[in-house]
């Protein structure tokens, strides 16, 4: 019996520290493919193209959204964003679990697209953790930081939207949650993948020893 590949989304305000957690998640567990999203947004000292995200100018990225490249996009503190479909669906095609690191409003475009996707929120201690944390990373101004923290509010609203909550209190601790969800959903009956001996699910009365 084996279960297919889980499609896994972590969503949660700016600084709530989802990159580093998901960084090390994958070193936990390598075999988890991290979709690398393209974005319109400059890059930060030390990022690199296609390996952080692909760095595209807005003619581009509308490009993409034309020809249907993305899963999901959104425009998030004056940026564009978006998933690339087709290595998403190549990944879960060979089996493999796929995390997708992206903001509340694309969370919601591939729940609809996949509703067997697994929203996660991953929310700081407290709101003082939060704003310490995006300020102490330092790769941001005031001001930009100010906008991201007033926007967590409206993301906020969309928790009870989404599968689970994790708090990002130590990061150990977040990730041995998130390992923990992926166990458990591949338990779920929906993904599991019987031995043919078993016969047809929805008649086991029907199915003779
Ligand atoms: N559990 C934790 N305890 C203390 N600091 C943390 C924890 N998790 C992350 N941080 C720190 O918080 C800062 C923000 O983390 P990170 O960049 O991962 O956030 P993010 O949610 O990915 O933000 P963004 O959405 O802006 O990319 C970083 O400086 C990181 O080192
Ligand atoms: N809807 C999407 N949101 C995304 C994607 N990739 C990243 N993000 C989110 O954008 C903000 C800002 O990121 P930053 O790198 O500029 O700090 C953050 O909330 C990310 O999760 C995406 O493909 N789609």
């Amino acid at each position: 019996m084996k279960s297919e590949g889980i499609l896994m989304v972590l969503s949660g305000p700016s600084g709530a520290g989802k990159g580093t957690v998901c960084r090390a998640l994958l070193e936990k567990q390598p075999g988890i493919h991290l979709s690398i999203s393209a974005t319109t947004r400059k890059p930060r000292a030390g990022e690199v193209d296609g390996v952080n995200y692909f760095f595209v100018s807005r003619e581009k990225f509308q490009q993409m959204i034309d020809a249907g490249e993305l899963l999901e996009w959104a425009e998030v503190y004056g940026n564009y964003y978006g998933t690339p479909l087709k290595t998403v669906e190549d990944a879960l095609a060979r089996g493999e679990d796929v995390l997708l690191e992206i903001d509340v409003q694309g969370g919601l475009q591939v729940k609809k697209k996949f509703p067997s996707a697994v929203l996660v929120f991953l929310l700081p201690p407290s709101r003082a953790a939060l704003a310490e944390r995006l300020t102490g990373r330092g790769t941001e101004p005031v001001e930009e930081i100010q906008r991201r923290l007033h926007w967590a509010n409206t993301e906020l609203e969309f928790l009870f939207r989404y599968d689970y909550v994790v708090i990002n209190r130590h990061v150990e601790e977040a990730v041995a949650a998130l390992q923990s969800i992926l166990v458990a959903e591949k338990c779920r009956p929906q993904r599991i993948k019987m031995d043919e001996s078993w016969g047809n699910l929805m008649d086991f009365k029907g199915n003779s020893w």
